[in-house]
């Protein structure tokens, strides 16, 4: 027993420094590297059902759309993000919401305390005309060890009146406007409604926290929610311990006869996932997964490594995004499926956060993000089975070592 537990320390104690080493040593490289430009495919607006979805894969693009939608705002904006920097951008979206309640537009905003404790809490005051949730860093109270309140609202929507809906990567932020390789939707027509419902039914469920005027009137109960059957609209609800969107992915998978086209920031996948991958890839489906050779995330990369060599070796092929960022969660399957949204390919997206992805069932939206899917490889380099096999004895050190801790991210 003595000596399992001695064994046990002794691996946390290699981790903690392996980590801690990654991490210094990835900061130093980073010192004084500048962005560098990565190609762009232009937001292009196809139709689907009664409606259009555009899709934006450059963040100026994209806030550009979202600031003049919000500008034309009638009745109602709903806002949420993960992350909302304190910086030029982050402030255009803010004065774009106060212009709004100012011309007497209902504004409900949301934005995830703890992904913004670095922001200046100056830049969290917000005018007493926009409804404003902070989704607070602790939500368990005394339940410590009740598992569905530790989910964080990692989510990014924007719902203008009934007509429009932006749903997608893309946190708020100056560097995601230029430097960051994301992707995000513009819907228009029935779809919109279920990302009004799933903003509303997220702000009701926080009823009781939030309100400075003791306004307790629950938002949108009367929202209708849509039969469009080319548009799902799936949320993960860590409070209801529901997680769909892990069940979208591997159904499509396991659907899929032709192609598999997967771009995703962090992709560290469960067991079940990784074997549905495998088995497409065996059964000659053309599996390609897109991540950044480099992302923000050191140790996320390292343990996305961890997957390569039984991933190539059932024939998946490995895309490495060079040179910037890329952190879009999407897939395109078989030229028909399709899906955008804000969870990733971790434990914490599929089995822990708030998430909201939308899928696609639609030939031509499928065809625009085979485009996107394609602009992106040419500036990537796919990894090579023989390649990744000749690496050396430290990084497979790594590899092993920091294996364990794939379930907490
Ligand atoms: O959590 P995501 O996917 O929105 O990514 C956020 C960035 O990693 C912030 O460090």
């Amino acid at each position: 027993m003595q000596v399992l537990r001695r064994a046990l320390l002794g691996l946390l104690g290699i981790q903690v420094a392996l980590v801690a080493g990654l991490t210094l040593t990835d900061s130093y490289r980073r010192r004084g590297k500048k962005p560098q430009p990565f190609p762009v495919t232009k937001p292009q607006q196809v139709p689907v059902g009664e409606g259009t979805v555009t899709t934006y894969t450059y963040g100026q693009d994209l806030y550009d759309d979202m600031i003049a939608a919000i500008d034309a705002a009638r009745h109602q904006v709903l806002f949420e993000t993960y992350i909302w920097k304190g910086d030029e951008v982050g402030e255009s979206f803010k004065a774009a919401l106060a212009r709004a309640a100012d011309r007497g537009v209902e504004v409900y905003a949301i934005y995830d305390a703890f992904a913004n404790l670095v922001v200046p809490p100056a830049f969290k005051r917000f005018p007493p005309s926009l409804r404003v949730l902070a989704y607070p860093v602790y939500n368990a109270g005394l339940r410590f060890f009740d598992l569905r309140r530790y989910g964080r609202d990692h989510r990014k929507i924007l719902v203008v009146d009934d007509d429009t809906a932006f749903v997608g990567g893309y946190n708020v932020g100056a560097a995601y406007a230029t430097e960051w390789r994301d992707t995000h939707c513009r819907i228009t027509g029935p779809g919109v409604w279920d990302l009004k419902r799933a903003f509303a039914d997220f702000w009701n469920s926080q009823r009781g926290r939030r309100w400075a005027d003791g306004d307790e009137r629950p938002l949108l109960i009367e929202t209708a929610s849509a039969w469009e059957s080319r548009i799902r609209v799936h949320r993960n609800l860590p409070r209801q311990w529901s997680f769909p969107i892990r069940a979208m992915y591997l159904d499509a998978i396991d659907r899929a006869r032709r192609n598999i086209w997967m771009t995703h920031a962090y992709f560290i996948p469960d067991e079940n996932f990784v074997e549905a991958l495998v088995a497409a890839a065996r059964r000659g489906v053309d599996v390609r997964i897109l991540l950044p050779q480099t992302s923000n995330h050191v140790v996320a990369d390292w343990l996305s490594r961890g997957y390569f060599s039984q991933l190539l070796s059932a024939g998946v092929r490995i895309f490495r995004y060079q040179d910037a960022m890329v952190h879009a969660k999407t897939a395109t399957v078989d030229g028909e499926w399709s899906t955008i949204g804000t969870a990733n390919i971790d434990r914490l997206s599929m089995t822990g956060n708030y998430e909201v992805n939308v899928e696609f069932i639609d030939a031509g939206l499928a065809r625009a993000m085979e485009e996107v899917f394609r602009t992106d490889e040419s500036n990537a380099v796919e990894l090579m089975a023989g390649d990744w096999a000749g690496r050396g004895f430290t990084r497979r050190f790594a590899e092993v070592v920091l294996a364990p801790l794939r379930p907490v991210l």
